[in-house]
């Protein structure tokens, strides 16, 4: 079957490079670079990305193969209709690897029409290597390249860029900035090029929110045969996506994201949108996986198409979630019906053991903090986080499901349960489980028990009715 290239794509046309993208993986390419496609069908940028290849070994070789077009997939439902679409993307102008194509890097400085840099690097690649130096070729981290980089654009008496990292680590701009700084420092690069720094750059924090389980492995050759060629870098990706942006308005004339329709938004302040994201959507995967697996579910899906479940879900919502975050009640329940419907993606087969790793730290981060806030303005306990604690609880002992969590958290459990008695106090009592002593709020330890007595007695889906 004939590789996907320039051939079969007729009338391509080349447009120039405005955004400089750290990293060619699966998110990138469905989520930034598809941004940039659907701007320039509309006519709105008119311009493509330069990918760079952050560590030695990536996807060059494969994009290059395919004169840097590949496909998006996506798919899941929208407005209740099942979205299955394919589109091939032609905004990835080409690829660089700094370990080859060194200079080609450093040379990105003089292009002017480049204006906006993104990346994603994995929560890994925002990191300061103290061994990274401005003679290194290239140095080893991202903010160490990116450094070497800004720093050419100064010396040539250049505007800086708008950068929007993608990790999905919080408050990644103000990290990247940190290290820039840092590497500026341990260079000796001077005054002024900090001053260049601070002010003819605009570091932007950003929270991504789109699932992309990219390559789709068992149904390749599937695609293949439908599309009519091969693509090895075919990415499939939920239709759903947001990007908030923490930066001034003025970054959406650059780059006009909005007028495109996209769902994007930019604020001053995205604390309420991460809490959102952390809050409702992560957070019923959370309690669902809890207390679904006890009850012989498998999947996201499966939990929002059984009707007990699904009960326990828009209660879980309704109930206890809406309410506790602080952004206006109508954005909320829009948000919550969409993260509903990603919930309910046909395509997705997210396995709830996936979601149920490390289950404690999860539930401090996802959880917790809406549990905290409900107990403090209601004066009661939220009864469905409470069941799926209690769930927690019971989970851990091992024997019902074998938790996958850090090993010290494991022994913790297991040394509890070996007195059923005292294992719900001894539990809600570890501050180093949940950064706080949860026998303090009134009536939990109680409650607790009686959950757990049910959940041995009747189950996990009479436990759910019962919230
Ligand atoms: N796939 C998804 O559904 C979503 C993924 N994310 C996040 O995006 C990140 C990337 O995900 P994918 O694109 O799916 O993975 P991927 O494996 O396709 O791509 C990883 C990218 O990160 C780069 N990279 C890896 N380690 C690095 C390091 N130490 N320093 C610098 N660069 C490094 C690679 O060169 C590559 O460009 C992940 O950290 C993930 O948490 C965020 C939202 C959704
Ligand atoms: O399964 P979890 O850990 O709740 O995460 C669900 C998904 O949400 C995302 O944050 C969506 O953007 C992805 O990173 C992740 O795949």
């Amino acid at each position: 079957m004939t590789l996907l290239t320039k051939k079969i794509v007729p009338n391509l046309e080349c447009q120039p490079e405005r955004v400089i993208q750290f990293g060619e993986g699966n998110f990138m390419r469905a989520f930034v670079d598809w941004q940039l496609q659907q701007m320039n069908q509309q006519g709105l940028f008119n311009g493509s990305s330069v990918v760079v290849q952050p560590i030695e070994q990536g996807l060059k070789d494969l994009l290059d193969a395919q004169d840097d077009l590949y496909t998006v997939a996506l798919q899941g439902l929208q407005n209740g209709e099942v979205i299955d679409s394919v589109e091939i993307m032609t905004s990835v102008s080409r690829v660089i690897n700094p370990y080859t194509q060194w200079q080609a890097y450093k040379e990105l400085a003089s292009q002017d029409d480049l204006e906006i840099i993104v990346s994603n690097t994995t929560e890994a690649g925002i990191a300061y290597h103290k061994e990274d130096s401005l003679a290194a070729m290239p140095p080893k981290s991202f903010p160490a390249k990116l450094t070497v980089l800004l720093h050419e654009r100064y010396k040539l008496g250049k505007k800086g860029f708008i950068i929007i990292p993608c990790e999905l680590i919080d408050r990644n701009g103000d990290k990247l900035k940190e290290i820039v700084l840092q590497y500026a420092t341990d260079w000796a690069l001077g005054h002024d090029f900090v001053t260049w720094l601070e002010t003819q750059n605009t570091f932007c924090c950003s929270l991504v929110d789109r699932i992309v389980p990219g390559f789709p492995r068992d149904t390749a050759q599937d695609f293949y045969d439908k599309l009519g060629y091969e693509d090895k870098v075919l990415v499939t990706a939920e239709p759903f996506m947001v990007w908030v942006i923490e930066g001034p308005q003025t970054i959406m004339t650059a780059f006009p994201l909005q007028k495109a329709g996209l769902n994007v938004i930019v604020t001053e302040d995205m604390t309420p949108y991460r809490e959102r994201k952390v809050h409702l959507l992560n957070g019923p995967h959370t309690a669902m996986s809890i207390l679904a697996r006890l009850a012989g579910l498998d999947t996201v899906e499966a939990v929002m198409k059984d009707l007990d479940f699904r009960k326990y879900v828009d209660g879980l919502f309704t109930d206890e979630l809406i309410p506790m975050i602080d952004l206006p009640i109508s954005e909320l329940v829009v948000f919550a019906e969409q993260v509903k419907e990603r919930f309910l993606n046909p395509f997705a087969n997210h396995q709830l053991s996936a979601i149920a790793l490390n289950t404690v730290s999860k539930f401090v981060a996802r959880l917790l903090p809406v549990f905290n806030q409900y107990v403090d303005t209601k004066n009661a306990l939220p009864k469905h986080m409470t069941a799926a604690l209690a769930a927690l609880i019971l989970s851990y002992r091992g024997d019902k499901i074998v938790p996958q969590d850090d090993e010290n958290i494991i022994a913790t459990f297991n040394k509890a349960w070996e007195d059923p008695e005292t294992v719900v106090v001894t539990i809600l009592g570890n501050v180093d489980l949940w950064g706080q002593d949860l026998t303090a709020i009134s009536d939990l330890v109680a409650q607790v028990k009686k959950d757990i007595a049910l959940l041995e007695t009747a189950g996990a889906r009479v436990l759910i009715k019962k919230c």
